[in-house]
């Protein structure tokens, strides 16, 4: 794991998404199509504004959620309605947006048509993820019902989740995609997570989800 520490939040921001934009652009020099990994909550928000100010090839950006509050999009808790009004703007308003969420009544009913549009895209070119003061990680999370499953190696690409204190249900990338993406960054502020990322170095995925990306994650930190 490798930890950038930053003096406040707008300096992470800032430099997160130049390196961003830096890994975006170098893999649109290699590739036709690139995939580009987000999470939702409340972390990545001013990452997302300075990356609608970067000029790349976002025609030819595939963005995807980590993970998805099974809500509808016009729901205040929607990552989906997040990254539309945060990230698909300026000229970042060019990228296709990879859909998490369908209109069934349970994100099972949607798994197979989600996946069938997100299998193409993998590998993950640029991830970015974010983690609960529990050590989740997507929506990974503790004491989740389908946890070991969705941290196994042969995990399908998206599982559906529901864990003690989610609010809803919930669908999110699986620990191998994750795993498989060729640049990870783990964003994180604040002192309780901070302590959380220290713990998590030493326990197992299946007690800190989060660790199952450390070891090949840049994770990014301010107070
Ligand atoms: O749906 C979500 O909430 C996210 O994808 C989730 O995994 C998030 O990254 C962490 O919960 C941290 O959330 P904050 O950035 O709001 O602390």
């Amino acid at each position: 794991m490798i930890l950038t520490e930053y003096p406040d939040r707008d300096m992470l921001a800032l430099d997160l998404s130049d390196r961003l934009a830096s890994e975006l652009g170098s893999a649109l020099r290699h590739k036709e199509r690139v995939t580009f990994a987000v999470p939702g909550g409340t972390s990545p928000g001013p990452i997302f504004d300075a990356l609608t100010a970067v000029r790349l090839d976002w025609d030819r950006v595939d963005v995807v959620l980590t993970d998805e509050r099974w809500v509808p999009e016009s729901a205040e808790r929607s990552n989906t309605r997040l990254v539309r009004e945060r990230l698909l703007q300026g000229h970042a308003a060019a990228a296709t947006l990879l859909p998490l969420v369908a209109d069934t009544p349970t994100p099972e009913e949607a798994l197979e048509g989600l996946s069938e549009g997100l299998l193409p895209h993998l590998p993950i070119d640029v991830l970015v993820l974010g983690m609960g003061a529990d050590m989740h990680t997507a929506s990974l999370f503790p004491g989740a019902d389908r946890l070991e499953a969705a941290l196994a190696a042969d995990a399908p690409a998206l599982m559906a989740m529901r864990a003690p204190g989610a609010p809803e249900p919930r669908i999110t990338l699986t620990a191998p995609v994750l795993r498989g993406a060729i640049s990870i960054h783990v964003v994180i502020t604040g002192a309780e997570k901070r302590a959380a990322l220290e713990r998590a170095a030493g326990m197992t995925p299946a007690e800190a989800p989060v660790a199952t990306v450390l070891d090949e994650a840049v994770v990014h930190w301010a107070e």
